[in-house]
């Protein structure tokens, strides 16, 4: 039966177990994707990356997973993470993914702190998506204490609501309804923010197909783009995450620039049972 040799890394405790699918592709069900993601039975990771061939002028296409088993568009710490292996793995300090979201350029100095250009976020409804006409720099909608969020599409959807003290918010219980307004055909990355200083905000995340996680990078570039909208930041913050910080930089090309650090936990092999989905 198949075995399949993974790698465990995370950025900021935003966790993956990421698969070099370059020479065969696994066959994941979604019940494999979710007991591999069970924290207790299986693995465990907030997302599962699949690294396959590309003939798109990049180094690989990066296919993400959530927990739930759905397939998203961006990531942009297992972006981080990925491109630390390519770098190391080819002896360089540049390299391109490719992702459903577009290309994706990594550089660093030291492999260890990478930073990713993760492109021009939309902002246009139908970007987003919403599933009606609004103005996605404030929102219509209201849920528990959160109300009027900003739109962001980093190649992901998410929706940025920004309150006095992010860590006072009960995202357990919110998050996950404001997931699945029906305003959000697509679900939709729920960031809480709170604004520290010109350049600090703290920032908590309750992720698309996942939940609570420690850090997500996408999120971070979804928060600075929506802290410059609403005239809360300039171009550059620091966002504090519950993992740890993200630095987050918008370009003069209106791209954002997302960097932080690395790390591989352990390598090992899926065992066959699991991949049959028997948790
Ligand atoms: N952890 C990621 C985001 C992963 C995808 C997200 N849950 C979605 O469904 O869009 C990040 O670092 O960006």
């Amino acid at each position: 039966m198949e075995q399949i040799p993974f790698i465990k890394m995370h950025g900021l405790g935003n966790d993956f177990v990421i698969i070099d699918g370059r020479s065969r592709l696994p066959d994941l069900s979604v019940a494999a994707l979710r007991a591999i993601a069970d924290r207790h039975r299986g693995v465990g990771y907030d997302q599962l990356i699949v690294m396959e061939p590309t003939a798109n002028g990049a180094d690989i296409f990066m296919r993400i997973y959530n927990a739930d088993g759905s397939e998203a568009e961006a990531c942009g710490n297992a972006t981080r993470c990925v491109a630390h292996l390519l770098m190391e793995e080819a002896g360089k300090n540049a390299v391109t993914i490719e992702t459903r979201a577009g290309l994706l350029a990594g550089t660093t100095e030291d492999r260890q702190h990478i930073v990713i250009d993760m492109g021009a976020p939309k902002l246009g409804w139908r970007d987003i998506p919403l599933s009606r006409e609004e103005d996605t720099a404030h929102i219509n909608l209201t849920v528990g204490p959160l109300a009027d969020p900003v739109g962001v599409n980093m190649g992901n959807p998410h929706a940025v609501f920004f309150v006095d003290d992010a860590d006072t918010v009960d995202l357990e219980k919110w998050g996950p309804i404001a997931e699945i307004d029906p305003i959000f055909p697509k679900r939709a990355n729920i960031s809480i923010a709170s604004k520290m200083d010109a350049g600090n905000f703290r920032l908590r995340v309750w992720e698309r197909g996942v939940g609570i996680t420690l850090a997500c990078g996408s999120a971070a570039c979804a928060t600075i783009v929506a802290a410059n909208i609403r005239g809360l930041a300039g171009k550059d913050a620091r966002l504090h995450l519950d993992g740890g910080p993200l630095d987050m930089r918008i370009g003069d090309n209106g791209h954002v620039f997302m960097g932080g650090p690395i790390a591989t936990s352990y390598r090992g092999v899926l065992d066959a049972g699991l991949l049959t989905g028997a948790a």
